[in-house]
């Protein structure tokens, strides 16, 4: 399964030949980007077709071009979390690994990448909880731990990453997998839905990456790989993890029975106090990488409420959205499968090419439509909380709260919202989060959110599609 999609690189490759291009017409132009006005279309050094003109046009509108500065410019801000003073070469990884990471395209660490590693490869090994923002590169940083770790001699699980979805497990096999590129001594399992073992098999892969039911079955049920034998156990989301029905009682017990010494490396985006300390009950002697609340949300991502005065109305908001989404793409959520359904539905009908990911697909069906979407076949993805987290397409321009997150209160669940937004704005990138607000109640929940994260959720008048094509600029 690829990792990298070839509509990221089409884009990434237009934008390299779109900027060369302004650059030679610029010289022989001046400023007329578009050889029109007075220019001799016949001695432009390399014309544009009306495509690639229009292409351009959103490029610049959408800030691509201007993007990759973006991100240096964040790297020396101080306050930025990609900012970092290290190299990947000061942080001592294996020279194998190091050769992964710049196959990846990463030239310098992030914030977390800098502070965590040290930490997480020292010796003897330092147990670590970690909160970093969504998007700023926490899956490579233990990712880098998961691998530097393993002691291929060996042959059996040594290594165990948990995650919460299977769509999360596989991308971060994903990542592991290129990192690992050239070290084709470790090997590495899924323990996921619809992977199976024999019975009375024994697994000899050094890592095993899987949601915590297969892994509970596969370890204690079936015995195909011995928890004992653990020497690192990873847990991404992690505050869902020790603290949401469904994964709590399965990761405790995982955990419980895992043997002395084990290093532990927890990561998320969100950690509310509560859980923070749970976290460091259950595991001893934690280094602890904390956010404040101010810096939980990122800067890069702009925030607006739409008013709506009915469903209909929150679907004519989504259609104006759908037509600005422009070279990017666009993340819905919806509260329930059965919203989900309605809305794919309704706009499929109507000749809009949109994927629905719920969990009543099947892990074929919703691995086949993420990896669609990644490709940029549809623009649009309509969800539920399932994807709320972890994952990660970074030509996501645009996440819509068709419904906005609530707890089983029905209160706001300020955390969901964070990684639900997050799936824009993915290291560094500009990203737009829009909340379809079409009740008192739902009003009441966007001004918790943005009272608890102290950050302006602005108006937007959905109406109007210059406002929202505005937005984008
Ligand atoms: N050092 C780096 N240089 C350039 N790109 C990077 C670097 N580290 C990570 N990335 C890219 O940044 C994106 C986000 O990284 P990642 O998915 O690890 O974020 P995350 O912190 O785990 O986010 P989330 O909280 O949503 O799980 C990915 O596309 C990844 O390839």
């Amino acid at each position: 399964m690829s990792h990298k999609v070839d509509w990221a690189k089409y884009v990434a490759d237009t934008e390299k030949n779109l900027s060369a291009k302004i650059e030679e017409v610029t010289i022989s132009n001046g400023e007329n980007l578009n050889h029109g006005g007075a220019s001799n279309d016949e001695e432009a050094p390399d014309k544009f077709s009306p495509a690639e003109a229009s292409l351009l046009a959103k490029v610049i509108r959408k800030g691509l071009v201007v993007n990759k500065n973006d991100i240096e410019i964040q790297r020396k801000d101080p306050k930025s979390p990609l900012y970092s003073v290290k190299s990947f070469e000061a942080l001592n990884l294996n020279p194998n690994l190091l050769k992964g990471v710049y196959e990846l395209g990463f030239n310098a660490p992030s914030k977390i990448q800098e502070t965590a590693l040290p930490t997480l490869l020292a010796d003897p090994p330092q147990n670590l909880i970690a909160q970093s923002q969504s998007g700023t590169g926490k899956t490579a940083a233990f990712v880098l731990a998961m691998l530097s770790r393993v002691d291929a001699t060996k042959k059996h699980p040594q290594v165990l990453c948990l995650s919460p979805t299977y769509e999360l497990a596989i991308q971060t096999g994903e990542v592991a997998a290129h990192m690992a590129k050239f070290c084709p001594e470790i090997e590495m399992k899924f323990a996921v839905r619809g992977e199976e073992v024999g019975r009375g098999a024994k697994l000899s892969e050094h890592i095993i990456i899987g949601t915590p039911g297969k892994v509970l079955d596969w370890s204690l049920k079936y015995r195909v790989f011995d928890l004992k034998q653990i020497s690192v156990f990873v847990l991404d989301e992690a505050d869902v993890m020790i603290a949401q029905q469904g994964h709590q009682d399965q990761c405790i017990k995982i955990h419980k029975n895992l043997a002395e010494p084990c290093q532990m490396m927890f990561f998320s985006a969100t950690y509310d106090q509560e859980v923070m300390e749970f976290a460091e009950h259950i595991v001893k002697n934690p280094i602890t990488i904390r956010l404040k609340r101010e810096e939980e949300s990122l800067d890069n991502i702009e925030q607006y409420y739409v008013k709506c005065g009915n469903q209909q109305e929150k679907y004519n908001a989504v259609l104006n959205i759908y037509g600005t989404v422009g070279v990017g793409q666009a993340i819905i959520f919806c509260h329930t499968r059965r919203t989900a359904a309605w809305l794919s539905e309704k706009m499929s009908k109507e000749g809009n090419a949109v994927a629905v990911l719920s969990g009543d697909l099947t892990v074929e069906q919703r691995i086949n439509v993420l990896d669609r979407f990644r490709q940029g076949t549809e623009k649009v993805l309509i969800t539920t909380n399932v994807l709320s987290r972890g994952i990660d397409v970074e030509q996501v321009t645009i996440v819509v709260n068709f419904d906005l997150p609530i707890d089983v209160h029905g209160k706001a669940d300020c955390d969901t919202y964070l990684h639900r937004i997050g799936r824009t704005g993915r290291f560094g990138k500009r990203g737009i989060a829009i909340n379809l607000i079409d009740s008192p109640e739902s009003m009441n929940i966007c001004q918790s959110i943005e009272r608890h994260f102290n950050r302006k959720i602005k108006y937007l008048n959905a109406e109007d599609s210059d406002e929202i094509e505005k937005i984008g600029q």
